[in-house]
């Protein structure tokens, strides 16, 4: 397939919901007040709110855009945009079984795509399995996409959640209202709702896979740390948002055409637009699309005996109402000392209120070394026992317990959410599921028990 590539060089303001003000032009925002009877240059003053107007100020979030022209004029008549695999993304009666998926094909040939055909990002995105209503900002949806074309001329604007991506293959050009985002493999990235955005690609990439959290209720947050203290885990100066970048109107107006696809309530409308949406020529506030290196993730772990909660690994955190209560936590697994001393080192058996989806970047995930593949997936719900597979726990209950560099180049991830998720259609097609998982996994374990032996 075609690809237009795409320059990696771009600038970045650092710090995690910082007040950022920038400018593509010199001048370009408005001195001293948002909104003067006349902007610089000609531009059109626009808010864009990220929160409630009178949420308390340390949570408020909005941006001030200076555009060429105002958003308006890229959106309506909203007519319902044809998706390939919006049947396979309806929601299914849902088993409690774990489940694994293998690697997804890049494209995912099928139902509504047919062998040759250009995918984007918006078309490659397939639902796996989601839980609550975008109209109550409750709930997730986690997706994984495969595409192999880029979104030169179509926008995607997300009315329900934020998106949090996470590039497993291929490097990803994030271009957004607010300035584009190189975000590789190995990095995150997250396009709040609202906000405009294409995936293109970067120079030498042609086709993508990766995975994607939506989140309907608030927004992505660094967790507090409590006695770890001021530092460690994501440190807030890491996160990097775009500078101001705006596509200028080119001579010809066939040229400008733009589709702009909107999602809204769980459905994707399109509309026709003269002009390119990303049209910011300056903006300021704290309400902007960030990406973070998970290299930079300072990983803390237990220096003496026991295994800690996966949380200790959360990168990221959308929480509900209820302290403590995540809608969704992005949790890393990647390279680190492993210690603990008279310890089962790799994840536990266990049976967890919450819903965890994993994935993996790169490399082996220390709890199933074999099986659990990059680009692959799984999903252990909530109340659903699961653990590391039998080969993981023979080797790690007779291996000698000097301390061990695991999991060296390794990215694994999970999506740990409080609400029970539904499989879509798509998620349960044979032909991407790992059908043997549960018996190659754990039909293995044997009794030990002896009851003459403490
Ligand atoms: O199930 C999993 O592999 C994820 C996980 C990892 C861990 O270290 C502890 C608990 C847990 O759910
Ligand atoms: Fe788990």
């Amino acid at each position: 397939m075609a690809a237009a590539a795409s320059s990696t060089e771009f600038e970045y303001l650092t710090g995690f919901n910082n007040h950022f003000a920038t400018e593509a032009l010199p001048g370009a925002l408005p001195k001293g007040k948002n909104s003067p009877q006349n902007c610089p240059y000609g531009l059109y003053a626009e808010q864009l709110s990220g929160t409630a107007f009178t949420r308390p100020r340390a949570t408020n979030r909005r941006t001030w855009l200076y555009r060429i022209r105002p958003s308006v004029c890229h959106s309506g008549p909203f007519l319902p945009y044809p998706h390939p695999t919006a049947a396979l993304s309806e929601s299914v009666p849902t088993p409690p079984s774990q489940l694994r998926w293998k690697p997804l094909p890049i494209p995912i040939v099928g139902e509504g795509v047919s062998e040759g055909e250009g995918i984007d990002f918006v078309r490659g995105l397939n639902k796996m399995a989601s839980a609550g209503e975008p109209s109550m900002k409750a709930g997730v949806a986690f997706y994984i996409y495969t595409a192999n074309e880029p979104m030169t001329r179509t926008a995607l604007k997300n009315a329900d959640g934020d998106f949090l991506i996470v590039p497993q293959s291929g490097e990803l050009i994030v271009k957004t209202e607010m300035g584009s985002m190189h975000v590789p493999p190995g990095f995150i990235c997250v396009v709040q709702r609202g906000i405009a955005f294409s995936v293109n690609f970067a120079e030498g990439t042609t086709a993508v896979r990766g995975y994607v959290c939506e989140v309907y209720d608030g927004h992505f947050e660094i967790p507090d740390l409590g006695p770890i203290g001021a530092n460690g885990l994501a440190n807030p100066r890491d996160f990097e948002s775009p500078v101001a970048a705006y596509d200028a109107d080119a001579e010809d107006p066939a040229d400008n055409a733009f589709v702009v696809v909107h999602k809204f309530l769980g459905a994707l409308y399109e509309t026709q637009a003269s002009h390119s949406p990303f049209n910011v020529v300056a903006w300021h506030g704290n309400y902007a699309p960030w990406r973070y290196n998970l290299d930079n993730f300072n990983v803390i772990n237990s220096v003496s005996f026991d295994h800690p909660d996966p949380c200790i690994f959360t990168v990221v955190t959308v929480q509900t109402a209820e302290p403590g209560r995540a809608a969704l936590d992005f949790v890393v697994f990647k390279e680190r000392w492993s210690v603990a001393t008279d310890t089962f080192r790799p994840p536990y058996f266990h049976t967890n209120c919450m819903t965890e989806f994993m994935g993996l970047i790169t490399g082996r995930y220390d709890a199933k070394e074999e099986g659990f593949l990059p680009g692959g997936a799984s999903l252990h719900s909530a109340g659903s026992a699961h653990g590391p597979d039998v080969d993981a726990f023979t080797k790690a209950t007779t291996s000698d317990l000097t301390p061990d560099f695991i999991s060296e180049g390794a990215i694994a991830f999970m999506f740990e959410s409080c609400y029970l998720t539904h499989l879509s259609k798509f998620a349960l097609d044979e032909n991407l599921l790992d059908t043997s998982y549960t018996e190659s996994a754990w039909g293995p374990f044997e009794s030990n028990f002896d009851p003459t032996k403490p």
